[in-house]
């Protein structure tokens, strides 16, 4: 058998891909919580020149280091045509969400330059597993300077942010990858819906289809200037807790997602300007809150094109369609995107989304997103329909 070694991830507690199969170890977590004397009390060592950092994202100095850390050396596409390029406001929002910790937004710098080199972060989260509410990681942003990659440095960062959340009696944690290793609990297929085919094309993102000409592909992707639902229109804070037990209520039926109260939902889905779009759907005769829709805002930067510099993304988010067809509640929000000038939508075929994906013309991405849990075992890996959760 050909040796795929994982050598760190063998050592953690993760499904392994050796058990794979094995319907005798039960789901749940895979170790038990350890007394928090019993937690390594001091940081894991680095490498001679480099020191730990907490990055405090208040400071508009600090989140600038992190912005241009992540703007120059984070996760590219498979061609590396394009690298994302979360923008300053986006990371803040992201990383400072209801009840999170300073000391998990973690950074490596060069003692003598002060040079930021790497990142990692956590936030916590309540993530229901079937029927089990876990407080949970959401780790996020690993990110080692191009300069310094395969020096084994990157499970230094895992562990350091592992000893840090269990600081916080807090054992298991949620995160997503384009890379498979072990053990995936879900495989996603993301999909691209064309706003701005010209550009799209321009830049090598999409190509021409056969016997199609520029005009008759602008023609295809065209959409209306106005969305046709009535009662659309802008999340408000008033919407709160209307959209709360939308949400809850939907994502019930789903193996794994948050677990959100209110103060979760007005922290990740009021609208911010150019991070997150929230809409509901205000029933014009009951003034009910019937339907949601939201997206968020995820710029990649484009390599070496002489013409543009940047493709304005925006990515589906979580969406409940109670009255509306969620078809058509989702055509409004490529509507909106439209609109606000964004080149591509995109959406992983979790929840619902496969039964629009075809008929809004998505067409599918070249690469995959792996979904893990950190300390916790499932039996099987569940499908993207059975997902809930979508990670920024
Ligand atoms: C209870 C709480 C628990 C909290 C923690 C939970 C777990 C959180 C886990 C993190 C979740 C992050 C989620 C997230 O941020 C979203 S996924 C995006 C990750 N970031 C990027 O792709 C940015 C560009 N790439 C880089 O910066 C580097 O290539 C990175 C830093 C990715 C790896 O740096 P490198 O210089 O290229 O590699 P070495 O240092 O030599 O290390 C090689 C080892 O790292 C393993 N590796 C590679 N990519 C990985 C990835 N994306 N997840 C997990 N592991 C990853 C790899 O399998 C190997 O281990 P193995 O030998 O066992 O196979
Ligand atoms: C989720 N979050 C953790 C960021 C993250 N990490 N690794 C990834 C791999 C794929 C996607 C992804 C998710 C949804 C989607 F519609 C397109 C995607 O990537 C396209 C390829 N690409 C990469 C960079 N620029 C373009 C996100 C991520």
């Amino acid at each position: 058998a050909i040796e795929n070694r994982h050598k760190f991830w063998e050592t953690q507690p993760v499904g392994q891909f050796k058990d794979i199969g094995d319907s005798s170890l039960p789901e749940g977590p895979i170790e038990q919580p350890t007394a928090l004397s019993e937690v390594k009390q001091e940081p894991y060592n680095l490498p001679a020149p480099y020191e730990w950092i907490s990055c405090d994202l208040d400071t508009e100095e600090m989140c600038l280091e992190v912005y241009n850390l992540l703007t120059n050396n984070y996760v590219e596409d498979d061609e590396n045509m394009f690298r994302f390029n979360y923008s300053k406001e986006f990371l803040q929002w992201a990383l400072r969400p209801p009840g999170y910790y300073k000391s998990w937004h973690i950074g490596v710098r060069v003692k003598s330059s002060k040079k930021l080199v790497a990142f990692i972060t956590g936030v916590p989260a309540r993530i229901r597993v079937r029927d089990d509410v876990v407080t949970m990681a959401e780790v996020n942003f690993l990110c080692v300077h191009k300069k310094l990659r395969s020096k084994r440095l990157a499970p230094v960062m895992i562990k350091e942010v592992t000893r840090r959340v269990h600081l916080e009696n807090i054992w298991q944690a949620a995160y997503t990858a384009g890379v498979v290793i072990p053990t995936p609990i879900a495989t996603c297929q993301y999909w691209h819906r064309s706003l701005n085919p010209r550009k799209l094309i321009d830049v090598g993102f999409s190509r021409l289809g056969p016997r199609m000409t520029m005009s008759r592909t602008i023609k295809l992707y065209k959409l209306p200037d106005s969305t046709v639902t009535p009662g659309f229109r802008q999340m408000e804070l008033r919407d709160v807790p209307a959209v709360t037990r939308l949400l809850k209520g939907y994502l019930s039926q789903f193996a794994v997602a948050p677990d959100f109260d209110e103060n979760d939902v007005e922290h990740w889905l009021l609208p911010k300007e150019n991070v997150v779009d929230g809409y509901v759907v205000e029933s014009p005769l009951t003034h009910e809150i019937t339907d949601f829709c939201s997206f968020y805002t995820l710029p990649s930067t484009i390599l070496g094109n002489p013409n543009y510099s940047t493709l304005k993304a925006a990515y589906s988010y979580y969406n409940v369609a109670n009255k509306t067809p969620l078809i058509q509640l989702m055509n409004d929000a490529l509507i909106i995107a439209k609109i606000k000038d964004y080149d591509v939508f995109n959406a992983l075929d979790v929840m619902e989304n496969e039964s629009f994906l075809k008929e809004l013309k998505f067409g599918p991405g070249d690469g995959k997103l792996h979904y893990y849990l950190y300390n916790y075992r499932l039996k099987h890996p569940i499908k993207p329909s059975e997902l809930g959760l979508v990670l920024l």
